[in-house]
C-alpha cells in the first residue's frame, strides 16, 4: 500500500537542489530518515566533509542545517539501490540540462538522467513507492515515468503475482529556491506545489508529501493541482522570472541612449504593485542552470505541440539575455579604443550571482568568451569559485556554443585550452587581479566589492582606468571623484 505516514525518504541526486531541500526536511523532521545518493562520489565524500565550509555546495546558513541533521536523520551515501530499497518515498532530483545532441539539441531538456532513476527505481523496488518529480521536467514526464515504472513491474517481475507486485504513485514537486537564499526559501517557503494523479494512491500520495512539509509549512501554502499543471507551473513561473530580466535590461539599452537610469525607472514602475519591485534590476544578463534552460525547454514544447507563436514569444526572453551580454562585452571592446588585444581586464565575480560558488550559464563565461576572442588577457577574482571551475567554464564553452546565438555563432573560433590557460589567470587576492589593469568588469554582486578600497585600486590601475558595472554596486559619485571612468548598465 502507498505509505500515508512517511518515516524513510530517500533523494537521487546530491546537487544544488538535492543537498539542500533534503537538509531542510531533516532538519525539519527529526523523526523522518532522509538519504541523499548520488553516483558522484566525491560529492558524496564532500557532502560527508567533517570541515562544514566544505561542502559541495556553498550556501549560506546550510552548513548550520547540515551539522544538526547529520548522522542524525541526515544521510549522504553512494549506495543508490539500498536508498531505493528502504525508503517509502523516493525524491528524483537529478540534472535535466539542455540536450546537446540529437533530437531538440540546444533546446529540449535531456531527461537521460531521470529515465534511468525511473528504471532503477522500477528494477529494485519490491514494496510500494511513491516517486515524486523533485528535478525541473518538461509537462507531461510523469506519464513516462509511470509508463517506465509500469513497464518494469510488469516486465522483470512476471514470475510475482500481478498482485504483489510493488505500486507506484507518481507526484510533481517541483523546487523553487533560488541559490544564494536556498535555506530561507525552503524554510520559509512563498507555497509548496504538489501536482499528483488523479486516482486514490495519487491522492495517498500527495497527502503524504503534503503532511511531511506540514511539519513546518502553513498548511495554506502548500498547494496541490493536477500533475500536468504542476509540471508546467515550474517552467512557467522561471519563464515570467527570467522575462522580468530581459524585460528591465531591454529598457536599460534605452536608458543608455536617452540618459534616463534603468535603476530610477525600475523603482518608479516597481512603486505600481500590479508590477512590484522583485527582478527589475538590470544587469550584465541572467545566468544560472535553469532560467536558460527551462525557457528554451518551453520554447521547444510549443514548437513540438504546434504553436509557433507561442515559442518565438518566449524565446526572445533569451535572445535578449545574450544581446545583453553581448552588449556588454562589446561596450568594455569599444571604450577601449576598439581593441582589448593585449590589456589586462580584471574580472571581479565570476559566479552566477552573489552567495554561491555555481557557475553555469554565468554571464561572466559568455563575456569573458567574447573579450578573449580579441585576445584580452583576463585576471578573475571571485570569492567561492576555482580556477579549475572558471578554466573547465570556458572549455566547456568552446564545444557547446549554442548555434543558434545570433550575437556569437558566426564570428566565433574555439579556442583550445591551452590558449584559455595562457590567456585567464585566477587570482586568490582582488588586489592582485585588480593591479595593472586596463580595466575592471564586475560580473557577480558580490558584497564585499563595495567595500574595497577603490582608491587603492585606482592608483594601482593604468589610465584612463576604466570600471564596466556590470551589477551597479558601486556608488557613482565616489568612484567617479577618485577618477574613474564608469560605465554602468542602463545609465546614460
Ligand atoms: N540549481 C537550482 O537552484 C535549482 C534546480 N532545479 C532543478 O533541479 C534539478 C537538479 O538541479 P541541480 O541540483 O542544480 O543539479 P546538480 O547537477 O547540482 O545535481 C544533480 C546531481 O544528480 C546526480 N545524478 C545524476 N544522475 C544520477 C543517477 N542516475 N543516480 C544518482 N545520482 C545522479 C549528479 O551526479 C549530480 O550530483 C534540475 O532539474 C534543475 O532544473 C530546480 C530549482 C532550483
Ligand atoms: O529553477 C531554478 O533553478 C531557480 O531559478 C531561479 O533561481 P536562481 O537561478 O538560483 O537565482 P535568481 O535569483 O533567480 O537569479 C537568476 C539570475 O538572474 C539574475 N537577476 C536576478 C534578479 C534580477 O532582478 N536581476 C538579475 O539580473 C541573477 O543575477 C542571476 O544571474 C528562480 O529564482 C528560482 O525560483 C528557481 O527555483
Amino acid at each position: 500500500m502507498i505509505a500515508s505516514n512517511i518515516t524513510k525518504i530517500a533523494c537521487i541526486g546530491a546537487g544544488y537542489v538535492g543537498g539542500p531541500t533534503m537538509a531542510v526536511i531533516a532538519k525539519q523532521c527529526p523523526h523522518i530518515k532522509v538519504t541523499v545518493v548520488d553516483i558522484n562520489a566525491q560529492r558524496i565524500a564532500d557532502w560527508n566533509q567533517i570541515d562544514l565550509d566544505r561542502l559541495p555546495v556553498y550556501e549560506p546558513g546550510l552548513p548550520e542545517v547540515v551539522a544538526e541533521a547529520r548522522g542524525r536523520n541526515l544521510f549522504f551515501s553512494t549506495d543508490v539501490e539500498g536508498a531505493i530499497r528502504e525508503a517509502q518515498m523516493i525524491f528524483i532530483s537529478v540534472n535535466t540540462p539542455t540536450k546537446t545532441y540529437g533530437v531538440g539539441k540546444g533546446m529540449a531538456a535531456d531527461l537521460k538522467y531521470v529515465e534511468l532513476c525511473a528504471r532503477q527505481i522500477a528494477e529494485i523496488a519490491t514494496d510500494d513507492k511513491i516517486v515524486v518529480e523533485k528535478s525541473t521536467l518538461p509537462v507531461r514526464t510523469a506519464q513516462a515515468i509511470r509508463t517506465i515504472l509500469d513497464a518494469a513491474a510488469t516486465n522483470g517481475k512476471d514470475t510475482q503475482l500481478a498482485t504483489s507486485r510493488p505500486k507506484f504513485a507518481v507526484l510533481s514537486n517541483p523546487e523553487f529556491l533560488a541559490e544564494g537564499t536556498a535555506i530561507n526559501d525552503l524554510l520559509y517557503a512563498d507555497r509548496m506545489l504538489i501536482g499528483s494523479e488523479d486516482n486514490e494512491d495519487g491522492k495517498r500520495a500527495e497527502q503524504a508529501l503534503a503532511d511531511v512539509y506540514a511539519n513546518w509549512v502553513p498548511r495554506e501554502r502548500i498547494v496541490t493541482t493536477r500533475i500536468w499543471s504542476s509540471e508546467l507551473s515550474k517552467l512557467t513561473a522561471n519563464a515570467f522570472l527570467a522575462q522580468r530580466i530581459s524585460s528591465i535590461n531591454a529598457i536599460s539599452a534605452l536608458c543608455e541612449r536617452t540618459g534616463a537610469d534603468v535603476d530610477e525607472v525600475a523603482h518608479a514602475i516597481g512603486m505600481d504593485s500590479r508590477i512590484g519591485p522583485k527582478f527589475l534590476k538590470s544587469s550584465v544578463g541572467f545566468g544560472g542552470s535553469c532560467f536558460q534552460k527551462d525557457i528554451l525547454n518551453l520554447v521547444y514544447l510549443c514548437r513540438h505541440f504546434n504553436l509557433p507563436e507561442v515559442a518565438d514569444y518566449w524565446e526572445q526572453v533569451v535572445k535578449l539575455n545574450d544581446y545583453q551580454k553581448h552588449r556588454f562585452a562589446k561596450q568594455i571592446i569599444d571604450t577601449l579604443f576598439n581593441t582589448v588585444s593585449g590589456k589586462k581586464i580584471a574580472f571581479l565575480g565570476w559566479a552566477f550571482k552573489k552567495d554561491t560558488n555555481d557557475t553555469r550559464e554565468s554571464a561572466a563565461i559568455y563575456v569573458a568568451d567574447e573579450l578573449l576572442q580579441d585576445r584580452a588577457e583576463i585576471h578573475v577574482y571571485d570569492p567561492k569559485v576555482t580556477a579549475e571551475q572558471i578554466y573547465g567554464d570556458l572549455e566547456y564553452l568552446q564545444k557547446h556554443r549554442r548555434n543558434d546565438n545570433p550575437c556569437t555563432a558566426t564570428q566565433f573560433s574555439a579556442l583550445s585550452a591551452v590558449e584559455i590557460r595562457s590567456l585567464v589567470t585566477v587570482h586568490d587576492s582582488p588586489y592582485e587581479a585588480l593591479k595593472n589593469a586596463h580595466a575592471t568588469a564586475i560580473l557577480t554582486e558580490w558584497d564585499e566589492f563595495k567595500g574595497y578600497d577603490w582608491q587603492q585600486i585606482y592608483n594601482n590601475m593604468l589610465k584612463p582606468a576604466f570600471i564596466f558595472d556590470g551589477r551597479n554596486i558601486l556608488n557613482r559619485k565616489e568612484i567617479t571623484s577618485i577618477g574613474f571612468e564608469l560605465k554602468s548598465i542602463g545609465k546614460g
